[in-house]
């Protein structure tokens, strides 16, 4: 029997972010392993038009929940979406919904946040840093609470190269940043971000490592854990393999490679690709949940859940293995073949922007100018090098994460738990899980049938000739013009043309001698 899941028996659980790529998957797990768990609460805002309960309801109506139907019938009863949103004071929740939170909670996991690179500082601060200062003061509250974990990332201390599992402090205390936001005008806030983040590439690495900051100072008694997760990737093997909901960290850069439009990167080879499946995280988290309200730490303790420094891939292999799954399992109607050159070099990859995205994005444009229709492969190139070149910090850098938590934890778990929490990446396949990684970014985000993949295959291989036809036919023309400007070109084109003559002479006459 596992400890972990018979730990989480009759727990009442409150998970923020529960609608995003990671809670999701989190309480997925939960629902599978414990489904005698009390209630999950989670908090919940409307969006896109959808109330709360028909965003529980598609949510617990997607076939990342399948399993969980047939594990525990009764998963509607046990969800409790609760109305709120993390920009409010109080998160805008109901003096009765907080009521109940406060009296009922066991363990709450802080998995909300904004992961957007380019997010205003206000709003990021807003969401990354104040509302896990708030969410502290009501865990403070609660008398039943035995565990708080928060969700942090293994980059947000990204200016350093080795990262330990401590809390590094920022220059500016975080209370101040936070009072500075109330009364700052977004015209100032503007000017001073750089100043702020310093050696970060960005607000979200920066307000990461200030709600760490708040995380310690505001721990008081409660029992607090914070994970680090590197670059989160579809999942491994649970509920299957390849889930995935959006298009953060590698998966949109897949389907833009996948379709064709992405060609070539600015990438360091050699740098250590440092994904992690969300499985995997999900795992680690629930495993710390156990850890950190049984164990009791002394103090917080901080778990890497890289894959670097336990089975370490870089960028140029995992390239070549999405090329290799593309193969396999193609996209639909790609607009170019997939292609993944990485370079370091600037000219080089302004060269290949110039010629490989941005120049066909033209050229097809003005196709679609011809055609009647409305150009927009421009302007959806500029958005996805705009996209790239904010994740290029990313993808030029290796880090190094020390793992002892994480290793302690693993040592600590019984083997039945090592197997249903199993967060040890030492067994992961990387050809395996990128070749699942394309299928389930095919499946579930692109929404593609499988049944359409002998077409797709055939329209590569379309593409393949009219490539072959356009470079040799653009190699003529070249060659033609050189011939007409330059007296060596054209000696060279002789010497070529009678050596063949001369070649295709001399095995007509050895054919004809042998008869
Ligand atoms: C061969 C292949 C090798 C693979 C090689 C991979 C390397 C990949 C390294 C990642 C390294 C991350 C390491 C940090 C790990 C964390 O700790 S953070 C968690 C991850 N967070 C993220 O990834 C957030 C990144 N995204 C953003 O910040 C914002 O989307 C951006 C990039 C600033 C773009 O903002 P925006 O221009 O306002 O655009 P947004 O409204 O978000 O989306 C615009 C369009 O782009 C699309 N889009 C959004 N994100 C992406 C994306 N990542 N890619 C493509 N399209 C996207 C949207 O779908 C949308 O399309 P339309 O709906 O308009 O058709
Ligand atoms: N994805 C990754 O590569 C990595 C993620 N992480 C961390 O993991 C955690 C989860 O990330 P991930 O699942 O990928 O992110 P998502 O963007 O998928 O999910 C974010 C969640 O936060 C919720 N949220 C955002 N703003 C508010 C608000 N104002 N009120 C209520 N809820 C809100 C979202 O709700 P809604 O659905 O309404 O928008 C959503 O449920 C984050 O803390 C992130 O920093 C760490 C390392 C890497």
């Amino acid at each position: 029997m596992s400890m972990i899941a018979a730990f989480y028996g009759g727990k009442s659980i409150l998970i923020t972010g529960a609608t995003g790529f990671l809670g999701k998957v989190l309480m997925e797990k939960l629902f599978r392993t414990s489904p005698d768990l009390k209630v999950i609460y989670i908090l919940v805002r409307p969006k896109a038009g959808q109330t709360l309960q028909q965003r529980v309801f598609q949510i617990l109506n997607s076939k990342l929940f399948e399993k969980v139907k047939e594990v525990c019938p009764n998963v509607h009863e046990k969800i409790r979406a609760i109305s709120a949103d993390l920009n409010q004071s109080d998160f805008a929740i109901s003096k009765e919904d907080m009521q109940e939170l406060l009296s009922y909670t066991n363990i709450i996991f802080h998995c909300a946040a904004t992961v957007r690179f380019d997010d205003h500082l206000r709003h990021a601060v807003q969401l990354n840093v104040t509302a896990t200062q708030q969410l502290l003061l009501m865990a403070s509250q609660m008398p039943k609470l035995e565990a708080f974990i928060h969700i942090s990332t293994a980059f947000s201390n990204c200016n350093l190269k080795h990262i330990d599992e401590v809390i590094y402090p920022c220059p500016v205390e975080p209370k101040k940043i936070i009072d500075s936001m109330e009364w700052l005008d977004d015209a100032i806030i503007d000017e001073i971000t750089p100043k702020l983040i310093g050696d970060r590439p960005n607000t979200y690495t920066y307000t990461k490592a200030l709600g760490e900051m708040v995380v310690q100072q505001e721990s008081g008694n409660i029992n607090i854990a914070i994970i680090r997760p590197s670059i989160v990737g579809a999942t491994w093997q649970e509920p299957f393999p390849g889930w995935v909901d959006n298009l953060n960290g590698p998966s949109g850069l897949i389907i833009a490679a996948g379709k064709g439009f992405l060609r070539c990167v600015r990438a360091t080879p050699m740098a250590v690709a440092d994904l992690i499946p969300a499985d995997t995280v999900v795992n680690l988290t629930l495993a710390v949940g156990w850890y950190t309200a049984v164990h009791r730490p002394k103090s917080v303790l901080i778990y890497h859940c890289t894959s670097g420094n336990f089975n370490p891939c870089n960028w140029g292999k995992m390239a070549l293995q999405v090329l290799a799954a593309f193969e396999k399992i193609p996209f639909e109607r790609a607009f170019r073949r997939p292609n993944a050159d990485f370079t370091t070099n600037s000219i080089t990859i302004q060269y290949w922007n110039a010629v490989s995205h941005r120049a066909p994005a033209i050229i097809y444009d003005f196709y679609l100018r011809l055609t009647g229709r409305k150009p927009r492969m421009t302007k959806l190139m500029n958005r996805l090098l705009r996209t790239v070149s904010m994740l290029e910090y990313f993808i030029n850098r290796s880090w190094e994460w020390s793992t002892d938590n994480t290793e302690m934890l693993m040592s600590e778990l019984s083997p039945e738990d090592q197997r249903v929490f199993n967060f040890d990446v030492r067994q992961l396949n990387w050809l395996e899980y990128i070749e699942n990684y394309v299928l389930g970014v095919k499946k579930y985000l692109l929404k593609e049938d499988m049944a359409g993949i002998p077409k797709a295959k055939q329209h590569l291989k379309r593409l393949r000739n009219i490539h072959y036809l356009f470079n040799t036919a653009l190699f003529l023309i070249a060659w033609r013009l050189l011939i007409a400007r330059s007296q060596v070109a054209r000696n060279v084109w002789f010497f070529i043309v009678s050596f063949c003559y001369k070649l295709l002479s001399y095995f007509r006459a050895s054919s004809t001698l042998k008869v």
